[in-house]
């Protein structure tokens, strides 16, 4: 049996008292293509986010990587792009927590293959608060391409995007699976979901339903997760399996 990389037990992850996952388990194999879809407010970013080792769990595991082997695209609402940035600084600074400010920094070849290979040619000095979201979506996809990582996790990789950025990026997405890496990615749109994913994790901040796509998005466990997210009141007792 294949060891599965990725594998998630037991974890809850808070905000203050309030849960935003909660008692989630899943696994997801080497090279596997997972998207992770639920309401508003699921826990979606805070999985991510969890498994990205940018906050701390309140309980479980995450297990079957070590932290340099995962890069995250954040959602893109929440970065500052006020920030004095150029495009070559925005993609390097993906390598900044393998070693800090001392790590030799790579050759400038190696950043602009990766703009390239984004269709950002010639975009290295450009500031990133000059670019439209699509430019710079492809941006941080350059950054995530500089990473290398085997475990890549995208939140919302596509949201906003016209059609051919959105294509675009979906082909680099594409050439990651086909290498092999493990994806794990949080999106809305459930058609395309159903056409590039084989697996999906339905999250309402509990694990609705996790498997094979077209299973997991049935009307059925849609209507549950939609249920779960409505009966969720901010005021609620920090975990309500512990207290039943
Ligand atoms: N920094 C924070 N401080 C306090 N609460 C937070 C914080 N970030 C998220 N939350 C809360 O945690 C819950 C889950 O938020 P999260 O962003 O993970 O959901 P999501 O599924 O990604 O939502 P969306 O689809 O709207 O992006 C929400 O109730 C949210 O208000």
């Amino acid at each position: 049996m294949t060891r599965p990389f990725l594998t998630i037990e037991n974890l809850t992850v808070t905000h203050g008292r309030h849960p935003a996952v909660h008692h989630v388990s899943f696994a997801l194999k080497p090279g596997g293509l997972m998207a992770v879809v639920g309401p508003n407010g699921a826990g979606k970013s805070s999985l991510l986010r969890a498994i990205a080792g940018l906050h701390k769990p309140a309980e479980g595991r995450i297990a079957g990587f070590t932290p340099g082997q995962v890069a995250l695209l954040p959602q893109q609402a929440m970065l500052d792009r006020a920030f004095p940035l150029t495009c070559r600084d925005a993609v390097l600074f993906g390598l900044w927590g393998e070693s800090g400010a001392f790590r030799a920094t790579p050759r400038p070849e190696r950043v602009e293959a990766a703009l390239d290979a984004v269709g950002l040619h010639g975009f290295a000095r450009r500031p990133v608060g000059s670019l439209s979201a699509g430019q710079f979506q492809r941006v941080l996809f350059a950054r995530l391409l500089l990473q290398d990582a085997p475990v890549i996790l995208l939140d919302e990789p596509f949201n906003a995007l016209d059609a051919r950025t959105a294509s675009d990026l979906l082909g680099v997405m594409r050439r990651w699976h086909g290498e092999g890496r493990t994806i794990l990615a949080v999106l809305h749109d459930l058609d395309l979901v159903r056409r590039e994913f084989p697996e999906t994790l339905l999250l309402a901040r509990e694990a609705v339903a996790v498997g094979a796509t077209e299973t997991v998005l049935s009307a059925e466990n849609r209507l549950r997760a939609r249920m779960m997210s409505e009966a969720w009141a901010e005021d609620a007792a920090p975990c309500e399996r512990e207290a039943a």
